[in-house]
């Protein structure tokens, strides 16, 4: 079901994505809850996190929405947020707010399409369910699913999608038009006037995710910097 004060809590607002996978210098729950705390203090109006026991965690600390994901890998299978009903579950069961799935045209590890796993979720679960797509046709075909948001995420990390350095304004700028239900913009975002192009351009809310909660890749950015100017 759509709750319309997550809906209007997270409207024109900056969403931190607080994400460390077990390989990442910043993995822990403990470290991921302080990561959403400071993005709580400095105003953000959601958090976006992986894994049930990060989602649990943030939960306690922090009072803003939650976009819980589960990342897991299945062998021979693209997809891998939120790929099955068994993560579904867990992130319903850690407190968020929103699932946060995969929605893109490739079939889910059980072999379900986008729209048949989008109908068993509602079918399951009281729980808000965030489209992350990689193209306008898998926005579209999402909203018509059932999807309650859309999230330019997956542009860029699919075969088909255009790879680009920085965001995907192009992509946010059709779906925000075209979509009836909220579009997120997500993926890239380095510099707040990029976060305020993509409000401009009609996303209801943005993702901000690397630029502020990895360290190793912001500093790698310096360096990287610092290494071209030689
Ligand atoms: C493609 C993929 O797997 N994206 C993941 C989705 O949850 C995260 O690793 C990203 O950090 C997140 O989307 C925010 O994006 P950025 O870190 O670029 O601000």
């Amino acid at each position: 079901m759509v709750d319309a004060d997550i809906v209007k809590q997270l409207k024109g607002g900056l969403i931190v994505s607080c994400q460390a996978l077990e390989d990442e210098p910043l993995y822990g729950s403990e470290i991921m809850a302080k990561m959403a705390y400071a993005a709580k203090l400095g105003g953000a109006a959601g958090i976006r996190a992986n894994y049930a026991q990060d989602i649990k965690a943030i939960k306690e600390v922090v009072d803003l929405p939650v976009i819980g994901l589960i990342k897991r890998k299945y062998d021979g299978c693209p997809v891998y947020i939120t790929p099955t009903m068994r993560e579904v579950k867990d992130v319903v069961e850690a407190g968020a707010d929103i699932v946060a799935i995969d929605a893109t045209k490739s079939l889910k590890p059980d072999g379900k399409t986008t729209a048949e796993f989008i109908r068993d979720i509602k079918k399951t679960f009281d729980i808000m369910i965030l489209a992350d797509v990689s193209t306008y046709e898998e926005g579209m075909e999402a909203e018509k699913a059932g999807a309650d948001m859309v999230s330019t995420t997956l542009s860029g990390y699919t075969p088909y999608s255009p790879k680009l350095e920085g965001p995907d304004f192009e992509l946010v700028k059709r779906l925000a038009k075209d979509l009836r239900i909220p579009l997120i913009a997500e993926g890239r975002y380095w510099t707040p006037e990029e976060v305020v192009k993509a409000l401009d351009l009609g996303a209801h809310a943005v993702v901000v995710g690397t630029a502020i909660t990895r360290p190793k890749d912001i500093t790698a950015r310096f360096v990287r910097a610092i290494k071209l100017r030689s």
